[in-house]
């Protein structure tokens, strides 16, 4: 496990200018009558890798997975697959596969029969089939559950079948929408993992749709946020989360605390605004606004302190209020601290000691307070 640890480590193939992408959307539009599902969108997807494509409902991320699997076509733009344009060409030419959710098992057959069934059609020999199904039952570690029924197996089970079933034809990428959408959330988590080790075993490109972002973060080595059919930034999960590029991935991704002001001054990196919430930030990191202009300055509730008194330097980045609300989540604890201002602000702890008693009551005056570099500014 260590080794493929570290082979993950140093999968960055985006950053390398000389590597060729496998899938290029190359100024994709796809209408559907008046109405733009996919917008003028770009995108590189390389060999190997875990893509998440991440949106609210309807921004077209499963528009573009149809596409790429050949069920729609796009109005205008192409898509290239290692090195071939796709148009034109059917889905089931395509080396592209697609997971659908486990209730599009087919009831009446058998495991072993609804993962043979695609090789059927394509009317592979029986030796070869029951071998090939053979492996992939053990690839989902289901082989004592080859002869049942899918109505006989738990949630977890049938979605590893359908995993199986669409894996069976060796696809070299599998477009996953929405894959655990049906299973509860232990069951989810677990399976994520499932997937992550099997997509690396086996050498494939996965490209998932989910509109959930802890998925995303948890399972891809690039997230796509996707708004009205446009991708609003491509980056790995660390970057979308510590340096998202404008408010709205900001704000779609984890819990975020937005101050806005006006730029007092900004020199030799340091920019100062004068925020809303009536204190002065100073930060250090994101685009360089003018002085005079409008700025946003994100920021997580991880990275906002909360004590009793004052900080040492009270004139910066710290701002007094009270304790509104407590959020106790077991291993960590939301406060909303409502600033002077009357802004709310989230400020989360983590509770790394055993504790039944919250530090803070309701009500209770605090100060919140955070470093320079702890925020990011935005451009709108
Ligand atoms: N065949 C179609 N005809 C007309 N409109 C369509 C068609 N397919 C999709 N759309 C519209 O295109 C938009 C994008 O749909 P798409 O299914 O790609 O969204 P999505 O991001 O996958 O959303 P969800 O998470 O709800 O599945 C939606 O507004 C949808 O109503």
């Amino acid at each position: 496990m260590k080794s493929l640890g570290n082979i993950r480590r140093s999968f960055a193939p985006w950053t390398d200018p000389s590597a060729k992408p496998y899938i290029s959307f190359k100024n994709v539009t796809k209408k559907f009558g008046d109405f733009t599902a996919v917008d003028n969108l770009s995108l590189n997807i390389y060999n190997r890798e875990f893509f998440a494509l991440l949106g609210a409902s309807g921004c077209g991320k499963s528009t573009l997975l149809r596409m790429l699997a050949g069920f729609e076509q796009p109005t205008t733009g192409e898509i290239v697959l290692d090195g071939q344009d796709l148009a034109g060409t059917p889905p089931y030419r395509r080396p592209v596969n697609m997971m659908f959710q486990s209730y599009a098992l087919f009831p009446h057959m058998s495991v072993e029969k609804n993962i043979a069934f695609g090789l059927r059609q394509d009317g592979m020999p029986k030796a070869e089939i029951d071998d090939r199904v053979g492996q992939m039952l053990k690839l989902v570690k289901l082989e004592q559950f080859a002869k049942r029924k899918p109505n006989q197996l738990s949630g977890g089970q049938r979605q590893r079948v359908a995993l199986a079933r669409s894996l069976a034809k060796r696809p070299k990428v599998l477009l996953l929408d929405e894959p655990l959408g049906a299973l509860d959330k232990k069951l989810r988590e677990e399976t994520q993992f499932e997937l992550m080790d099997l997509q690396q075993s086996l050498g494939l490109t996965f490209v998932v749709v989910t509109h959930d972002q802890e998925e995303a973060m948890t399972m891809a080595d690039r997230i796509a946020v996707m708004s009205h059919g446009k991708v609003v930034q491509v980056a790995t999960p660390a970057e979308i989360y510590e340096a998202p590029n404008c408010r709205f991935v900001a704000d779609f991704i984890g819990d975020v605390n937005i101050l806005d002001g006006n730029v007092n001054s900004a020199q030799s990196g340091i920019v100062e605004i004068a925020v809303e919430s009536g204190f002065t930030v100073r930060t250090a990191s994101g685009d360089i606004p003018s002085a005079g202009s409008r700025a946003s300055l994100a920021i997580r509730p991880e990275k906002l302190r909360v004590s009793p008194r004052p900080p040492a330097n009270a004139s910066v980045n710290a701002a007094e209020g009270e304790i509104w609300d407590i959020a106790y989540l077991g291993d960590m604890t939301v406060f909303h601290v409502k600033l002077k201002s009357g802004q709310v602000v989230k400020a989360s702890s983590l509770n790394a000691v055993r504790a039944v008693e919250e530090p803070f009551a309701y009500d209770q005056n605090v100060w919140i307070s955070f470093d320079e570099n702890a925020g990011v500014l935005l451009k709108d």
